[in-house]
């Protein structure tokens, strides 16, 4: 559970620590916002990564799925501020396989949380394993850093693509480049 209070009193510091001044008019309702967008933003923290996996369906045949451009959200935990991009989801089915939208919900639980896009990816990839247990899981993330756009070296339009293979596709070139092929 997120302690409300303590984070507007972190907003009003903070507004205070840049020179700001908590108690003008247009800041009145700032630490109250901030703290409900948290709620929000960051609502992946304490949550179960299984719960959206818990109903599968039965599978007739074990052929790649890919669930691909899934609109991606999350917050760089170095900086604080957001990356965002899109994630493509693939796995091989043993038996079963997993409503639709249960891998972008799956991978959201992960993206509400303070990040590093690495992770992110490999969190995932190991969820999905774990509770859907199928042959194998492949996830790429391709995302913009805004820690890398609006300050620091400033290189809007870069790129950071990671990806995670586990089970068959350990090691396998031709299902990854399969899927590759089909994210393009
Ligand atoms: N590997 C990884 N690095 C990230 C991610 N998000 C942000 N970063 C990097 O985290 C690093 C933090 O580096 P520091 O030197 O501690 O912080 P900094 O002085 O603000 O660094 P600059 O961004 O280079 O100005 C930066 O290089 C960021 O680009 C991420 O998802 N994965
Ligand atoms: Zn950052």
């Amino acid at each position: 559970m997120m302690d409300k209070e303590k984070i507007e009193q972190a907003v009003r510091l903070f507004l205070e620590g840049i020179g700001e001044d908590p108690n003008r008019e247009g800041l009145l309702g700032t630490p109250d916002r901030v703290a409900r967008m948290c709620s929000e933003i960051y609502g992946g923290l304490g949550q179960d990564a299984g719960q959206y996996l818990h109903t599968t369906f039965e599978a007739k045949n074990n052929e790649l799925i890919l669930e691909k451009d899934i609109d991606l959200y999350s917050v760089c935990e170095h900086h604080l501020l957001p990356f965002y991009g899109k994630a493509h989801i693939a796995y091989i089915p043993d038996g079963r396989v997993a409503g639709l939208s249960k891998l972008a919900r799956t991978i959201e639980v992960f993206a509400k949380r303070p990040q590093i896009q690495e992770q992110l990816t490999a969190q995932t990839a190991d969820a999905l394993m774990e509770h859907l247990k199928p042959k194998g899981v492949m996830v790429v993330i391709e995302a913009e850093h805004m820690c890398m756009t609006m300050r620091g070296v400033r290189k809007p339009g870069t790129k950071t693509l990671t990806y995670v293979c586990r089970g068959v596709f350990e090691n396998n070139d031709e299902l990854i480049n399969r899927v590759l092929m089909m994210v393009r």
